[in-house]
């Protein structure tokens, strides 16, 4: 363990029923002095949380220390839930938080939700953690989901530092996981700590649904939801659902999110020999593997991004002027954009709005990689036997998966057609549906005044390219109004080397977190 870690430290703040205030200077805690009077008690419950607020902002910048360490805790668990190597982790991170939601008083359950075929393998798949906070029926309840798992990450990646290891640097928090999603996961956890630390009730009653297959398609949490806990009645006192599991939009200004893209991901599998050949001895003699995937993945997207599968964008939902509107106010800056991931020249001639939307609201097709071809440094001269390449579509609304997904497998059988290989191949898909959300409920309301208490400025209304698969079977089991959150900012590099998530993003959030439990608090039941 890290000696930044002080296991003793952590207990006392997540542990404790008595009052505790730590000092983020010297990271020990003193005796906290409750701030009301008796008579505060009498108060209404909604009232004492509003007074509660500025001693719970005080309490987040007093234990900034002790957040930072809780995260370090969560990122040295390895949780990548496409590595069945890493199954044993996933299962240990959900174990983790259960603990630490039993800690701040939720009672818990990890719910069984069966197994995957992973790397030909039959693997359980990681349990969901399932909890409640309170059961006062004249609050509201918020249904809160998020995810325990990362991405891969090697330190050869490219990443400056050990991936699994929190480190500091310049009020960056650099570690796989650290935006996405676990610093989000933990500020809720602060929050609700911080309301129980400075002596208030919290506003609202919560539940929780944390997974720990999200960068795995969600698998068994859909069945999870509707088949078990919807008819076991988990939903019936839900009225709002929040997601904090994405980022700004650029690096200073918050947003709030109604909408994500679906995605529909692929494995196309080409086989020509039972194992790898040395291209001296059978180079000329076989008909290659990799030639035919190359083949096939370079008929999919062209070199600006067009989608060259037939038919791909008959279903995508009409650009109408209104929404059309929208784009224009909202603060994003291509050329700050472009620099951020210097890249070399930005597509659609760097028009916002156009970036926007091919972001937003239109698919957008990925080649991620192939699996069985050598990637390693130097010059090995292998024809790979069995090759897998991987490639997705971001899907948008009105696009759904069974209809994207009869497109590809059409385009891929006419282009194998055409390229008449002897070879054997096939193709199959995971995929998640789009969601939107109406930004003009009470809720987002709620969330706008809680982010303008904290950053003292409007969010942008925002939608964002990445996918959440739970986003709507949440919106349809729960049939509530649904919204997303985001912790971190826009250059945080979620799924890439070195993500991080800022020092004030995160401290700032767990604020944002506890201001938007009290404005929620305040809707009408
Ligand atoms: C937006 C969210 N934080 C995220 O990263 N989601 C993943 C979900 C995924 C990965 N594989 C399949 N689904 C994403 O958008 O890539
Ligand atoms: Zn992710
Ligand atoms: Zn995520």
């Amino acid at each position: 363990m890290s000696p930044l870690i002080k296991t003793s430290t952590l207990r006392v703040l997540f542990s404790s029923r008595l009052p505790v205030l730590a000092s983020s200077s010297n990271n020990k805690f003193r005796p906290f002095c409750y701030p009301y009077s008796v008579s505060h008690k009498a108060e209404p419950k909604k009232m004492a949380a509003e007074r509660a607020l500025p001693q719970i902002f005080q309490y987040v910048d007093q234990n900034v220390e002790s957040y930072k360490n809780l995260l370090k805790e969560a990122v040295a668990i390895p949780s990548v839930s496409s590595d069945a190597k890493h199954r044993d982790d996933c299962v240990r991170m959900v174990e983790w938080m259960k603990e630490k939601l039993k800690e701040v008083g939720a009672t818990t359950e990890l719910r069984d939700i069966g197994f995957q075929t992973l790397e030909g393998k039959q693997v359980k798949l990681p349990p969901v953690l399932v909890g409640v906070l309170g059961n006062d029926t004249n609050k509201n309840t918020i249904c809160i989901y998020g995810h325990l798992d990362v991405q891969p990450a090697l330190k050869s990646d490219g990443w400056a530092s050990e991936p699994f290891e929190l480190v500091e640097r310049d009020g960056k928090l650099f570690g796989r996981g650290s935006t996405d999603d676990k610093g989000p996961v933990l500020g809720w956890l602060h929050a609700i700590n911080a309301y129980k630390n400075v002596g208030s009730e919290l506003p609202v009653n919560l539940k929780f649904v944390f997974e720990c297959m999200e960068e795995s398609s969600s698998q068994g949490l859909d069945e999870l939801l509707m088949e078990k806990l919807k008819p076991e009645g988990f939903f019936d006192t839900v009225d709002y659902v929040c997601i904090s599991d994405n980022y700004w939009l650029g690096t200073t200004k918050p947003c709030i999110t109604y909408g994500l893209r679906g995605i529909s991901y692929y494995f196309l599998e080409i086989e020509c020999a039972k194992m790898d050949l040395h291209s001296g001895v059978f180079g000329g003699t076989v008909h290659e593997a990799m030639s035919d995937l190359i083949y096939l993945m370079d008929k999919l997207v062209d070199k600006d991004g067009k989608i060259l599968i037939t038919d791909i964008y008959k279903s995508v939902a009409p650009l109408l002027e209104t929404e059309k509107q929208l784009y224009n106010t909202i603060d994003f800056d291509p050329e700050a954009y472009r620099k951020s991931i210097d890249a070399y020249k930005l597509p659609h001639n760097a028009v916002k709005e156009q970036l926007l939307m091919h972001r937003w609201r239109y698919p957008s097709l990925s080649l991620h990689g192939i699996e069985g071809a050598h990637y390693q440094t130097g010059a090995k001269t292998v024809i790979p036997g069995k090759v897998v390449g991987k490639f997705s579509i971001r899907i948008v609304p009105n696009q759904e998966p069974e209809e994207v997904e009869k497109l590809v497998f059409d385009y891929i059988n006419k282009k194998w057609a055409e390229r008449g290989s002897p070879n054997k191949m096939s193709i199959s898909a995971q995929s998640g549906r789009a969601w939107t959300e109406d930004p003009d409920h009470p809720h987002y309301q709620a969330a706008a005044r809680a982010t303008k208490l904290i950053y003292q400025t409007e969010p942008d209304m925002s939608r964002e390219g990445g996918s959440i698969p739970v986003t709507i079977t949440l919106q349809e089991a729960s049939g509530k109004n649904v919204l997303l959150l985001p912790m971190g900012a826009g250059d945080d590099m979620a799924h890439s080397q070195n993500e991080k998530i800022n020092v004030r993003n995160y401290i700032e959030g767990i604020k944002l977190f506890a201001a938007y439990l009290y404005e929620v608090g305040k809707l009408p039941k």
